[in-house]
């Protein structure tokens, strides 16, 4: 039954992360030319109908690695082999078929600062940079794409590979606190065990100055 007509590139593809490794989608091989696409209205799978296609059976990091669109400097061929295992192995996706894409969680808000920090190091090392985004409930994510020449390129995945070696380091949420003797990041860094409260403090009476604004303060400056 027609439910949706929706594209179909990978452009508009979007898959939860959550499930991306998790779940197989019957998706044929399929034919630029089509663009008549039925969506099963349950998530779980889409039923693609091409003309004179059977659908095949590929997973969804196999989709995902034919979808790629590899910088036009580099070999197909060798992105692909080398991304093949990082999607395997990682929760990294393909994001619209030129950039990979991933989501890490942090126990405090400063860890995630603190894993910023590592990867700005790395990629002002490497000259290649990431597009970072982190949320109010720690959430943080890494956007790899190579802007020139335009797609994704073995560096974006050499980079991909480095981001999850720091993410172990610093104890994302998938990897669970460090075991006893670990080395700690420092006093200021929030500790698992240290509750919301003991993190912050309404400021002191005699602070409240501080945080007056300018125009209360006795003998400001006038504005000119
Ligand atoms: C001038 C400088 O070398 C280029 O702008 C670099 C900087 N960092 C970069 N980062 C990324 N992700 N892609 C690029 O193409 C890129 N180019």
């Amino acid at each position: 039954m027609l439910a949706t007509r929706r594209c179909l590139t990978p452009s508009c593809f979007k898959l939860p992360t959550s499930r991306v490794l998790s779940s197989s989608f019957s998706v044929p091989i399929i034919h630029r030319s089509s663009t008549a696409c039925l969506f099963s209205s349950s998530t779980a799978s889409y039923n693609v109908e091409v003309s004179n296609t059977t659908s095949t059976n590929i997973s969804e990091y196999q989709h995902q690695l034919q979808s790629v669109r590899v910088a036009p400097t580099e070999s197909v061929d060798e992105v692909r082999r080398n991304l093949d295992p990082l999607l395997q192995q990682t929760r990294y996706i393909v994001w619209s078929s030129h950039a990979l894409h991933r989501t890490y969680r942090f126990p405090t808000y400063h860890r995630a600062i603190l894993f910023i920090t590592r990867i700005a190091a790395l990629a002002e090392q490497s000259n290649h940079h990431p597009i970072i985004e982190v949320t109010h409930n720690r959430d943080l994510s890494l956007t790899w794409t190579t802007n020139f020449p335009k797609g994704l390129s073995s560096k974006d995945i050499a980079m991909a590979r480095a981001s999850e070696d720091i993410a172990v380091e610093l104890e994302t949420s998938e990897h669970g606190p460090k075991p006893e003797g670990a080395p700690h990041f420092g006093p200021w860094d929030g500790d698992w065990t240290m509750a919301p409260t003991k993190l912050f403090r309404p400021p002191k009476k005699d602070e409240w100055g501080a945080l007056r604004s300018p125009k209360t303060r006795k003998g400001w400056p006038h504005k000119p």
